[in-house]
């Protein structure tokens, strides 16, 4: 069979099937389209201000690091005048957090960009291994979900930077929504699909500039850039609700590429449809609900994305093989991206922002008297002072 020509450029060979609309492009294309896609996300949804400091959430995982990378290209490429750094939390998980934060030193060096890692350990007095020891693997990953959030903004106040990304990808939205679909939490659901979270009392906002792509893009992305990624899951259990909406979204994706984005664009639409989006909030909730980080072990159904890992490595090393380019395809693609965006939001960009006060022990916002890292680390510390005892 002759080589596939890319549809983009129809002059290279095809190396990708990209798996969001299975166009086939060569390596130049995917990587040039990919990063067309986020500056459009970024710009439609200005997300950005010239001279804004960027405190990037930097797991040493696959998202986070193509969205530094990413983020760097365009800022160069396009003149955001962007100040970036790098911002680690440290959960204190050996044998895996302690690898993963050696990868993203390696990026700070790499994307010269400065690193700040801040730890449960000085925030809360307590690692995620203490924590897991106390009360077991089960439910643990609330309370990671929980003090992570929480610790980014704090690392982010350490810099006072008042802008933190992460590298929450459509498939995590998609997920988000499917589960406070599933649980008929509307206001939640809302919340998740924002491009931009945050609080009044906060003064950090976040976002999610790779909110439009796909995970297996972000894999295909950094396997062609060769980014330098740390791609071992967490050692402790997933939630399984997330786990099985996860699955669930892998399984739609096989039988319509285009389910993850059709999701996240109902997840959309369904939220302007929500009268108060802010009920309840917290500031510690991005519609995530208390249910952990969203990084599930074993996040694809059979083990898929490791499994792509896999095989890309191993085509590495007959880098002018295609990359799944079976089907025959005849069409074009056309120049300009077309993203689901909805710009016609009022300014604030998604949620409205929510009046808190401010919790009483820690003096963090929430939006009851005590924030929910201090009603955790309560049951904690009793735990602790119970088994000392
Ligand atoms: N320990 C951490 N330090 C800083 N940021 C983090 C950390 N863990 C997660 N994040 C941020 O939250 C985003 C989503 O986290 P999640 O736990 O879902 O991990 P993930 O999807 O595996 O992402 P990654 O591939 O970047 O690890 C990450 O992309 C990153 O921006």
């Amino acid at each position: 069979m002759p080589p596939t020509t890319c549809i983009r450029c129809q002059t290279n060979r095809a190396v990708v099937k990209r798996p969001k609309n299975h166009h086939k492009v060569c390596k130049e294309c995917f990587l040039a389209a990919f990063e067309d896609e986020v500056h459009h996300t970024i710009t439609s949804s200005k997300l950005f201000q010239r001279g804004e400091r960027i405190a990037i959430g930097a797991s040493g995982g696959k998202d986070s690091t193509v969205l530094a990378s990413v983020l760097k290209t365009l800022n160069e490429r396009h003149d955001y005048g962007l100040d970036l750094i790098l911002l680690s939390v440290d959960e204190g998980i050996k044998g895996y957090r302690d690898d993963s934060l050696e990868t993203v030193k390696r990026n700070a060096s790499q994307y010269e960009m400065d690193l700040k890692i801040v730890g449960y350990d000085e925030l809360y007095g307590w690692t995620m291994d203490q924590v897991v020891e106390t009360v077991g693997k089960k439910g643990n990953c609330t309370y990671c979900g929980v003090f992570r959030r929480q610790a980014l903004d704090r690392g982010a106040k350490m810099l006072k930077i008042k802008h933190v990304v992460t590298g929450h990808n459509a498939d995590d939205i998609a997920e988000t929504v499917l589960m406070n679909l599933l649980r008929g939490d509307l206001p939640r659901l809302s919340r998740s699909t924002s491009i931009v979270t945050g609080h009044a009392a906060s003064e950090v906002k976040r976002s999610k500039p790779l909110k439009y792509a796909y995970e297996k893009e972000i894999v295909l992305y950094a396997h062609h850039k060769k980014l330098d990624y740390f791609s071992t899951e967490c050692i402790y259990s997933p939630e399984a609700f997330r786990g099985t909406a996860r699955s669930l979204i892998k399984t739609l994706e096989k039988v319509r590429p285009s389910a993850i984005l059709d999701i996240v664009r109902s997840g959309e639409d369904m939220a302007r449809l929500t009268p108060d989006k802010d009920q309840s909030s917290c500031a510690c909730d991005e519609g995530e609900s208390m249910g952990g980080c969203g990084s599930a072990n074993g996040r694809s159904s059979g083990n898929e994305l490791a499994e792509m890992e896999a095989s890309l490595k191993k085509q590495s090393n007959h880098a002018s093989l295609e990359t799944d380019v079976s089907a025959k395809s005849n069409a074009t693609v056309p120049d300009t991206v077309e993203l689901p965006l909805r710009t016609h939001r009022k300014e604030g960009l998604g949620t409205p922002l929510q009046k808190l006060g401010q919790c009483t022990k820690c003096g963090y916002m929430s939006s009851q008297s005590i924030c929910q890292a201090c009603m955790l680390l309560d049951g904690l510390n009793k735990n602790r002072a119970d088994i000392a005892i």
